[in-house]
């Protein structure tokens, strides 16, 4: 991360703040931006009636409210487990799939990429939530995630771009959010067992049981979960990476329009494109490919999306209709999907991959880049029709992480070049699909 611009003055709670105040001046205590800071509240016992995430489940005895809270929440896996927990941000009954994040930082990108939708994140970092949010690091304009599950919510937020506490933020999304949970042993468990359903509940009238029965009972394979997170109409992107974030070198001097299909797209994606040159339309998932190839674009991207890639077969079909016609070039949810268009079969995995620390080999040089991943479904490579390349692997799993089909121009990968969070080292695969523009001679 660049160091903050010489002009940026650090908010008055910030510690910096402190260091440069003027001698002499009076010395104000610092306001927390979402009010008292939890930690010292919860230290400073006397002051427990302001803080109001810790009023929900604190004690009450005797009519004398005490500073501390009970677990307030329950976290019921469909294999029977109950987690007792704490709740920040929303209250009220949540299901969905719970997957663990093994990411150090991000949890805000990882909060607002679509992919999410229908699925619990575990930050398997035990200390998240110290460095806030901010409006600069939104992968998308919601959070489509069920729920947020967090071993320890930071006492106090301190970072020069923050401007709300995760915990405000969850609130005002409407999304919840637990700590104070063994995240440790829910991981193992999903790491042995696979992926759960599980339901999140603050509703101490409904029992355990009742709860087991709305996780059994729920399903995400085999659901269309794109059409929920699609934009409702086509729009053109322009903006690039912030010059002071920006790590490639020279300048684009061509330019390519690009038609990007949103199954759930990631604003990175598009910031990336657009700095190595692209001019972007963004349209919906059901966007028919004819009207997209009346635009004549030099290429097509199919973006990352939530959900179970077999279960959206509209959207195969629109990407078969395209490829061989234009350069394409597809992220995640956008590779399974053109796996499934070459005739290729998508399968769930164990538990997936969700973090920034997968290492992936580009079997065309024999790097290793250090990649962002997040999926839970992979390409079958055994189904893939003669002539397709798998590029990468995940050198975890050695499952599928990359194709290539030099017939129709057509590159993909599984993982996450624009990172957003996770490292950058991907970032030359859109120098790639570049590359495939300019010579195109399909
Ligand atoms: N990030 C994505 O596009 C995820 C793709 C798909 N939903 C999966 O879980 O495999």
């Amino acid at each position: 991360m660049a160091a903050p611009p010489a002009t940026a003055s650090a908010p008055s709670w910030c510690p910096r703040a402190a260091a440069r105040r003027v001698p002499g001046a009076p010395v104000a205590p610092a306001p927390h931006p979402g009010g008292p800071r939890r930690g010292g509240d919860r230290f400073l016992g006397v002051r427990a009636k302001a803080v109001s995430g810790l009023q929900s489940g604190a004690v009450v005895d005797d009519g004398v409210q005490r500073p501390w809270k009970l677990s307030d929440a329950r976290l019921v896996l469909e294999d029977g487990s109950v987690w007792k927990a704490k709740s920040f941000g929303a209250s009220g009954t949540q299901v969905g799939e719970v997957v663990f994040n093994t990411s150090l930082t991000g949890y805000q990108e990882i909060l607002t990429d679509p992919s999410y939708a229908g699925q619990f994140v575990l930050m398997t970092n035990p200390h998240i939530g110290n460095t806030g949010v901010n409006p600069d690091d939104e992968e998308s304009n919601q959070c489509f995630l069920a729920g947020l599950i967090i071993r320890n919510l930071s006492i106090c937020t301190s970072n020069w771009r923050c401007t709300e506490t995760l915990e405000e933020y969850l609130m005002k999304r409407n999304i919840m959010g637990i700590y104070d949970v063994d995240t440790r042993a829910i991981t193992r468990r999903l790491r042995e067992d696979g992926s759960l359903i599980g339901v999140l509940s603050t509703d101490q009238s409904q029992t355990d049981d009742e709860l087991l029965e709305m996780a059994k009972n729920w399903k995400i394979i085999g659901v269309d979960l794109i059409s929920g997170v699609t934009c409702d109409a086509p729009y053109e992107w322009s903006d690039k990476t912030d010059s002071e974030w920006e790590f490639k070198k020279g300048q684009s001097t061509e330019s390519f329009h690009v038609v990007a299909y949103d199954f759930g797209i990631k604003h990175n994606i598009l910031r990336r494109l657009t700095s190595y040159g692209c001019k972007i339309t963004v349209v919906p998932a059901n966007w028919p490919a004819s009207e997209v190839l009346n635009l004549k674009p030099d290429g097509v991207f199919f973006s990352n999306g939530p959900g179970d890639p077999a279960a959206v077969p509209y959207a195969v079909k629109t990407v078969q209709e395209i490829i061989g016609k234009v350069p394409v070039f597809g992220i995640c949810m956008g590779h399974q999907l053109i796996g499934q268009a070459l005739g290729g079969k998508t399968f769930k995995m164990k538990f997936g991959h969700h973090g920034g620390n997968h290492p992936v080999c580009d079997l065309r040089s024999g790097r290793v880049d250090i990649s962002a991943q997040n999926h839970n479904y992979a390409v079958d490579p055994e189904s893939l029709p003669e002539g397709v390349k798998v590029t990468h692997i995940n050198l975890n799993d050695n499952s599928c992480a990359g194709l290539q089909y030099p017939k129709m121009k057509l590159l993909s990968l599984q993982y996450h070049p624009e990172s957003s969070p996770g490292p950058h080292d991907s970032d030359l695969a859109f120098g790639e699909f570049i590359e495939l523009m300019k010579n195109n001679e399909l």
